[in-house]
């Protein structure tokens, strides 16, 4: 499609029939369309993997998935999904290959950058990674007094934290319970100070984290981090290299911060930062749950990589996932996607989804240099489920909004659960399943009323459904299926991009606000004058170096 109809996407003839189509529908309810229809709560489901799908409770009929599936191949989601399994530039914005699905990919496949093929370099790091996690879960690799390491701090923000920091949480029952890994990100001094005042600098390890090794944030914490070992350990510079070690494709500014090269884990600059935690920036977690888990977790990302890459349209999941939150986004004008887990373990998972999402698809300029006029990104918000239920559920139930929802749960609880615990699983689940089915299927005023509710209070006790929710079931929480979950919405984010034709791979618009605060500063520390400041922000600077006594 050439670029000036593809910017017209919302002039498109399969845009068009969507719309069309979503005026026919009208107020199309999923009573009538189960109705309608008994198979389909079996038969709107996919399976991947470990992963089983169900799509059913969904605003959607068979030509809806048809037109939305049109809608991808005008867009042409697979050829820009084919350019990217090949290494070619998609990023166009920063000139980059989208190479995360190489950080997966078995030793014997090729996959070229520039004519060199990365996969070998993959699995060197890998390897390396390998031997190191492995020495310090066997007590060999000591700290600089000759103690065992019993502790891994992480020091990174956003792609080079959330990733590491969630998959901990989600295989937590997979970890060596013995060591304490902790993850700091914020720039605030009390992260890193939670993180390290209980802990014996000798018996520490810090790994640092930054794709490019500037990022401010990191490099404060790791040198607050550097001056509390010294200063705990009574040593010198040449403590530095039992104590740290770094995980960037930023070799000069590693060695300039005082870490042997040789303590680097290299990663290229074709894995994006929240594509990356399946790179070196996992070294933590596979401190933490070995190499052979991590090379478990790393088969999950890549049975979803095939998939993605050969399943069928009609059959392909992320297709569906990212199409399904167009036909929200776009034709029912929701704002906001929930991500929903009935998982202790999956508390973080949110988190790190919002990186991945909102940080592609929050984009208003398309792949062309120009404006687009169609909505992108949604909000992803979510916590654990139940929890959830008794704070913002009311709204997604009874609020004004539409609000799409992926909830995410499991057969099987954890196995080092005690039998006490584990029976605790079918409530859990219970609510699981009662949730979508009270959303989709609410409660009509006549069935209020055949429980005898007071006519005045039946409008408050209703209940109209027809919200929207894919469930997501797998049997157990594996290190391959977090794989797999992953590289799902991945992919989803993937299709939706390429869908609004937006560089889901750079980031821009965090770039703005960093600039900001390097001006800003001088203002708080010395009362400098920051030339074009705002007055509002002129009268608060004040107010703060008031409160500070600086004034
Ligand atoms: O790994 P780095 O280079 O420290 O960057 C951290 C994060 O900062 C960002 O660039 C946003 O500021 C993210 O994309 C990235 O994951």
């Amino acid at each position: 499609m050439n670029a000036d109809v593809r910017n017209r996407l919302n002039q498109t003839p399969e845009w068009t029939a969507l719309a069309k189509h979503r005026e026919e529908l009208g107020e199309v309810r999923l009573r009538d369309l189960f109705a309608a229809d008994p198979g389909r709560g079996a038969g709107y489901t996919l399976q991947v993997g470990d992963l089983y799908i169900d799509y059913s409770k969904h605003l959607v009929t068979d030509e809806t998935l048809r037109l939305l599936r049109e809608l991808a191949a005008a867009t042409d989601v697979f050829g820009l999904r084919d350019a990217m399994f090949r290494g070619e530039k998609i990023n166009t914005t920063e000139n980059r290959a989208v190479l995360h699905t190489a950080l997966r990919a078995p030793r014997d496949a090729v996959i070229e950058v520039d004519g060199e093929n990365v996969v070998p370099g993959v699995h060197a790091v890998l390897d390396k990674m390998a031997e190191f996690a492995e020495r310090v879960r066997s007590g060999a690799w000591t700290g600089h007094t000759g103690k065992r390491i019993k502790n891994v701090v992480n020091i990174g923000i956003g792609g080079s934290d959330l990733g590491p920091a969630m998959a901990y949480e989600v295989l937590r029952s997979y970890t060596d319970r013995d060591l304490t890994v902790r993850f700091v990100s914020n720039v605030d001094g009390a992260d890193l100070h939670e993180a390290t005042r209980d802990l014996d600098a000798a018996e520490t390890l810090f790994v640092i984290a930054s794709k490019t090794f500037t990022t401010i944030e990191t490099i404060t914490n790791a040198t607050s981090a550097r001056e509390w070992l010294l200063g705990e350990l009574k040593a010198g510079q040449e403590a530095v290299a039992r104590h740290f070690v770094a995980l960037s494709t930023n070799a000069g500014k590693v060695s300039e911060f005082g870490i042997d090269t040789a303590n680097m884990f290299e990663f290229w600059d074709w894995v994006g930062g929240r594509y990356s935690y399946d790179s070196a920036i996992g070294l933590a977690l596979m401190i933490a749950i070995g190499p052979d888990r991590f090379r478990e977790m790393l088969d999950g990302f890549r049975l979803v990589d095939e998939h993605f890459r050969s399943a069928p349209a009609e059959s392909n999941v992320p297709l569906l996932l990212g199409l399904l939150g167009v036909w929200y986004g776009n034709f029912h004008d929701a704002q906001s996607h929930a991500v929903l887990p009935y998982s202790h373990y999956l508390s973080k998972f949110t988190a790190y989804l919002q990186q991945l999402d909102m940080e592609s698809n929050g984009k208003y300029v398309g792949r062309d240099g120009r404006e687009v006029d169609w909505q992108t990104g949604p909000v992803v918000w979510g916590t654990p489920g139940t929890n959830g239920q008794h704070a913002y559920y009311q709204l997604i139930h009874q609020g004004t909004k539409l609000i799409p929802a992926d909830f995410i749960g499991f057969a099987e609880p954890v196995t080092e659960l005690s039998e006490g615990l584990k029976a605790q699983h079918d409530p859990l689940m219970a609510n699981f399943f009662a949730q979508t089915q009270a959303l989709a299927f609410g409660k009509t005023p006549d069935e209020v009323r055949a429980e005898g509710v007071p006519e005045e209070l039946v409008a408050h006790k209703t209940f109209k459904g027809n919200h929207p929710t894919t469930t997501i079931l797998a049997r157990e929480l594996t290190p391959s299926v977090l794989g797999q979950l992953v590289a799902l919405y991945e992919h989803k984010v993937f299709v939706q991009g390429a869908v609004w034709n937006i560089d889901s791979f750079d980031q821009w618009g965090v770039e703005l606000g960093k600039v900001l605060a390097k001006r800003v500063e001088p203002a708080l520390t010395e009362g400098a004058e920051v030339p074009g400041l705002d007055e509002s922000s002129k009268a608060l600077v004040a107010k703060y170096r008031e409160l500070r006594g600086r004034a």
